[in-house]
């Protein structure tokens, strides 16, 4: 059985082939850049005012007004010692104007202007490469574009970018327990939760699932189902029957498709029995099938690899450190990923830490990672993995 840092040591130590596709820009949020991008001219690209108000040659309190620039103005006004011109917010500044002062502390008396006091010199004028020079790096490869950076990337004149494609992901469910819900539910029966909550997490990440299915404890369904998957998906997430029941077939299932077993179980609770294989360039992850162990086990292992597959620079939940609100005794032999609310920078465990017990972790923003068999006083510093 592997320790949790080993498991993610071996995901994180997969050679992945990566692939790359040209996105418009309008729909390239959260895909990671796949070359590094720098600035094809100066930003900004002219010097350029940062207010409504003069643009002023020479330092002194009165000004001849002799014109007016605007933005998208093309001409170059030719400005001489004491005159102005009114200027607007990203107007060019003519080249010989020493600052631009804001219309508020100015009065004009036809063509005479007057100062409240004298302008600094280079003041509201937002200079030519001020942010950006031309040739210089704006974005690292495996930089994920935010909406913001899609901002930068426009500002460049780019409609277009190249990214790192993301991955077909198939999910499966297994259990002859499982009922759809709306439907109506028999003895022994509990409804499919699991493969809601996987694709919401995967969405929520920028993740969308492409295909799932439900499948039964049946040998030959299930090895079929992994066959047509694995045709059509590069990362293909499973659900239940990877424990050692006797209707626990997805392990052998896998093997008979041809999946290379990377790490088979991992000492931590929950998400003890844990798979994670390979084919070629096709992954796979069996999570089992505990709604709270697949849902952890999705936030610390498969999220960090969806984005790995994608490219990105930054991997895995936001990590953060909190003092513990309440004292808490981890009683579990197996170091744990325990459900915990973060408030007011506190951070509280939860109760109901049963790996089936999914409404703690409904109210949950965040997983605690909690050593085994660890008695914690107030005040001790939690480490906390954001899932909210
Ligand atoms: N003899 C042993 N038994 C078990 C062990 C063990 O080490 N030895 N490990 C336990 C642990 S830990 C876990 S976790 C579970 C994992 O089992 P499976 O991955 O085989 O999952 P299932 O048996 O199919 O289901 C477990 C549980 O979850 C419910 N479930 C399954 N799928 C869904 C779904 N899509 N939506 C909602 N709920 C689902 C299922 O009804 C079961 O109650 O094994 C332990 N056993
Ligand atoms: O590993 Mo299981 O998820 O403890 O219940």
């Amino acid at each position: 059985m592997l320790k949790i840092e080993e498991a993610l040591q071996v995901i994180n130590d997969q050679q992945i082939e990566l692939s790359t596709e040209i996105r418009k820009l309008s729909d390239s949020l959260g895909f990671a850049v796949s070359s590094e991008i720098r600035a094809p001219f100066d930003m900004p690209a002219f010097d350029n005012s940062a207010m409504d108000g003069y643009a002023l040659c020479g330092i002194s309190k009165e000004y001849q007004i002799i014109g007016e620039v605007a933005a998208g103005d093309a001409e170059e006004l030719d400005l001489r010692e004491g005159e102005a011109v009114r200027i607007f917010t990203g107007a060019r500044v003519p080249a010989a104007a020493s600052a631009v002062m804001m219309q508020e502390k100015t009065r004009v008396e036809g063509e005479k202007l007057f100062l409240d006091e004298l302008p600094k010199e280079g003041q509201s004028i937002r200079r030519k490469g001020g942010e950006l020079q031309k040739e210089q790096l704006v974005f690292d490869k495996g930089y994920t574009i935010t909406p913001a950076g899609i901002s930068m990337i426009g500002a460049l004149g780019m409609d277009q970018v190249e990214v790192f494609k993301k991955p077909i992901i198939n999910l499966i469910t297994t259990g002859n327990e499982l009922v759809q819900p709306g439907k109506a539910k028999g003895e022994g029966q509990i409804y499919e939760s699991n493969s809601f909550a996987i694709s919401a997490a995967a969405e929520n990440f920028g993740f969308p699932v492409h295909k799932k299915h439900s499948l039964p404890d049946d040998f030959e369904q299930i090895k079929t189902g992994i066959s047509e998957a694995l045709e059509q998906a590069d990362i293909l997430l499973l659900s239940g029957g990877i424990s050692v029941g006797d209707y626990d077939f997805v392990k052998q299932a896998l093997e008979e498709n041809g999946v290379e077993q990377q790490f088979y179980k991992v000492f931590q609770k929950p998400g003890k029995p844990l798979y994670f294989g390979r084919k070629a360039n096709k992954f796979v992850f069996a999570l089992p099938g505990n709604p709270a162990s697949s849902l952890s086990c999705f936030y610390i292992y498969v999220l960090p690899f969806l984005q790995q597959f994608s490219g990105f620079q930054q991997k895995g939940l936001p990590k953060f450190q909190f003092p513990l609100k309440e004292p808490y005794y981890n009683r579990s032999d197996r170091p744990s990923f325990l459900k915990a609310k973060i408030e007011n920078d506190e951070v509280r465990i939860l109760d109901g830490q049963a790996s089936s017990m999914i409404l703690s972790m409904a109210h949950a923003n965040a997983l605690a990672f909690i050593d085994a068999e660890t008695n914690l006083q107030i005040g001790d510093l939690i480490t906390c993995y954001l899932i909210g």
